[in-house]
């Protein structure tokens, strides 16, 4: 996993045009907080609200937010229904890839992932990798507050994908990340299936395997305060089938291809 050389002129990094995709369900209570601490830390990036008709009013609240910024910084995609993270995701890429960001950013709604963070991740695309996790599970990175059990299920989780699917990462389930556009108009994002949180393992696998450069830079992830997580046992039930069968299929292609 190497790096290329960033340029010097601010204007012409790549992080000059950062879109941070921020997916919301119920999200009401965060939404205002986040998209403040974001323009407080980093003033030029946009905001791609995703709003999955959340019945508490939040993709309302985003579009008074939009109409009250003066910049145009941020912009809102209403959908019908709750449809999952990853096609909430998966729809705010195809957004962004109509314009012309240049990186996109995942960041949770809830302040979870620390806006004032986020430089992190944008000084290692701006070297030049092509996808960089936030990462809670390398040296420096930490969770605060999550309940031990929810931490235990993400650390397994984890161990579990790095083990069947083979990759050196240590906190693929992670949801905040810098993509460089690059990567996302290369993946096939209308093949991606996976509805829940095991979208991210999904993409950084395929972000890997397609021969990209990935790197991981350690995060402070703080549980929410506010509002409540959309865990649940199905997005875990999910995660697990999905991984274990990429597991299996990648280790039967390599059967094949050294039978072959
Ligand atoms: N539009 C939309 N947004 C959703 C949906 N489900 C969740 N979200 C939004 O996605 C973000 C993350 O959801 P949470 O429910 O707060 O996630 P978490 O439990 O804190 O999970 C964290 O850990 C996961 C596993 O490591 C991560 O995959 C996830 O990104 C996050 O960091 C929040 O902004 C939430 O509103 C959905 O179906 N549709």
């Amino acid at each position: 996993m190497t790096a290329g050389t960033p340029g010097d002129d601010p204007d012409l990094r790549p992080s000059a045009r950062t879109l941070v995709i921020i997916p919301t369900y119920n999200e009401r209570d965060n939404l205002g907080i986040i998209v403040e601490r974001l323009h407080a830390a980093l003033p030029n990036v946009h905001v791609l609200v995703v709003d999955d008709g959340s019945p508490d009013g939040t993709g309302q609240l985003a579009d008074e937010l939009a109409d009250a910024d003066p910049n145009g910084r941020i912009h809102v995609m209403h959908r019908t229904a709750k449809n999952g993270l990853g096609a909430a995701y998966i729809a705010g890429f195809g957004w962004g890839l109509d314009r012309d960001y240049s990186v996109l950013v995942e960041m949770d709604a809830d302040g979870s992932h620390a806006p004032e963070q986020l430089h992190r991740l944008l000084d290692q695309i701006d070297a030049g990798y092509d996808l960089v996790l936030g990462s809670r599970y390398v040296a420096g990175g930490s969770v605060v507050n999550w309940p031990k059990r929810r931490e235990w299920l993400s650390r397994g989780g984890n161990v579990y994908a790095r083990l069947a699917l083979g990759v050196p990462l240590r906190d693929i389930t992670g949801g905040y990340r810098a993509y460089r556009r690059t990567v996302l108009e290369k993946l096939d994002l209308d093949a991606v299936e996976s509805h829940g949180y095991c979208f991210q393992v999904d993409l950084a696998w395929r972000t890997i395997r397609s021969g990209f450069n990935v790197r991981e830079v350690p995060i402070t992830f703080t549980e929410r305060e506010r509002g409540e997580s959309k865990m649940s046992g199905n997005i875990v039930r999910e995660a697990l089938w999905k991984v274990t069968q990429w597991g299996w299929h990648q280790r039967i292609d390599k059967l094949r291809r050294k039978k072959a």
